[in-house]
């Protein structure tokens, strides 16, 4: 009988044991009436990005899309002409050792002639080069290294042209945007040269806005728009596939009015089987969009590593449409720096800027001296 006492002791200690743990478990209690809502002046201050689920007063916020700050025009400059001179000084290097040599004999004046054909210079431009080096050696009669550069320099540039006006019209005209339309053949890189030059505008604190006219590729527009979300800058396009470009075109104009914008950037289509066919749509996107705005530049794109190829398009999109400057991309990728003054040569229009590489920031304008100096150093 002794062991039921036993038991009621340790059912009475386990019960007493429990009580005791839910008591401890249960922590402070809130005060009568809950916590003051506002912080005491002393309370640590919690950043946003310290909060953790559970632990947060508010709900986190939606992060806001972090928008690149284009690199600056200096330092653009200084990193591209580095790269100019390591695509490009092939060239300029090999004139200079021909032009050193002891004895410039018609064997030599054959290479420079070579060299200069090369680089793509054209015909016209090599044979007046290499007439007026012909010249200054028998005149001047030296191999000086330094002299020769300062001569070759001296003629090259000349060759360039720099009293061609290479500015861009990217001011407001009262209360117009200016309206640059960009053309050329697809694969040129003329959408990446929109975003580029986008960047180029927004670092110089100028509102843009782009109009996504190349409508025969969805994903065109797409990359487009890529482009200017990462400076903040909006995009005009269509939904359908195959839409009017003159008519998107327009409606980015007249957005750019509304919104009142600096420039409006227009990207077209390149890919039209014929000349007439090109003349008709660069004809009517730049009537249509002159009934909003007039055009203040139209840009043409050239792959600089084409050559001939190259040469043929910028012919065939000047018939079509006055062009008012060339952009020259993929300079980075080719020693043939000399198309820069074939095409001038052809045209009659300035080079005004090149891309040097696939980078956001890799586009530049053109400079005659910086881009001679390039080739010689
Ligand atoms: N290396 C180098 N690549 C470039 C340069 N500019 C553009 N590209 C590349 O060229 C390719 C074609 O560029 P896009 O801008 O899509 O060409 P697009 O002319 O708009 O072509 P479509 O949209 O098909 O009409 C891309 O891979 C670009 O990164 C440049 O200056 N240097």
């Amino acid at each position: 009988m002794e062991s039921i006492p036993v038991i009621a002791y340790v059912l009475v200690a386990v019960v007493v044991l429990g009580l005791l743990g839910l008591v401890l478990l249960r922590g402070p209690k809130a005060p009568r009436g809950g916590y003051p809502s506002t912080r005491d002046p002393d309370d640590p201050v919690q950043a946003p990005g310290d909060l953790r689920p559970g632990t947060a007063e508010a709900p986190p916020e939606e992060p806001a899309p972090r928008l690149e700050r284009p690199e600056s025009a200096a330092s653009r400059m200084a990193r591209l002409r580095g790269r100019l001179a390591r695509s490009n000084s092939v060239f300029g290097k090999g004139l200079l050792a021909l032009l050193s040599r002891d004895r410039i004999d018609q064997d030599v004046w054959d290479e420079i002639e070579e060299t200069l054909l090369l680089a793509d210079l054209g015909t016209d431009a090599t044979t007046e080069l290499v007439e007026a080096l012909q010249r200054r050696v028998r005149v001047e009669g030296t191999n000086d290294p330094a002299h020769v550069k300062a001569m070759l320099r001296e003629e090259l540039l000349r060759l360039v042209d720099p009293a061609m006006d290479r500015s861009l019209a990217v001011d407001r005209k009262g209360p117009l945007p200016a309206v640059v339309l960009v053309v050329g053949v697809n694969g040129v890189g003329k959408t990446t040269t929109v975003g580029k030059l986008a960047r180029v505008l927004v670092a110089e604190d100028k509102d843009v806005l782009l109009g996504a006219a190349d409508t025969f590729r969805a994903a065109a527009a797409d990359q487009l728009a890529t482009w200017g979300a990462r400076v903040g800058v909006p995009t005009v396009r269509s939904d359908v596939e195959g839409a009017d470009p003159a008519s998107v075109a327009h409606d980015a104009v007249s957005a750019g009015i509304e919104q009142e914008a600096d420039v409006v950037l227009v990207d077209t289509a390149g890919r039209l089987q014929n000349k007439a066919g090109l003349m008709d749509q660069l004809g009517k996107i730049k009537r249509v969009v002159e009934k909003a705005a007039a055009v203040d530049e139209v840009l043409l794109v050239l792959d600089a590593t084409t050559g001939q190829n190259g040469m043929t398009q910028a012919r065939v999109f000047a018939e079509a449409v006055h062009i008012t400057g060339i952009v020259l991309t993929k300079l980075d990728g080719t020693a043939k720096g000399g198309i820069v003054v074939a095409i001038q040569r052809s045209l009659g229009v300035p080079v005004k800027l090149i891309g040097l590489g696939e980078g956001p920031d890799d586009l530049a304008p053109f400079e005659p001296e910086a881009f001679v100096d390039a080739l010689l150093d």
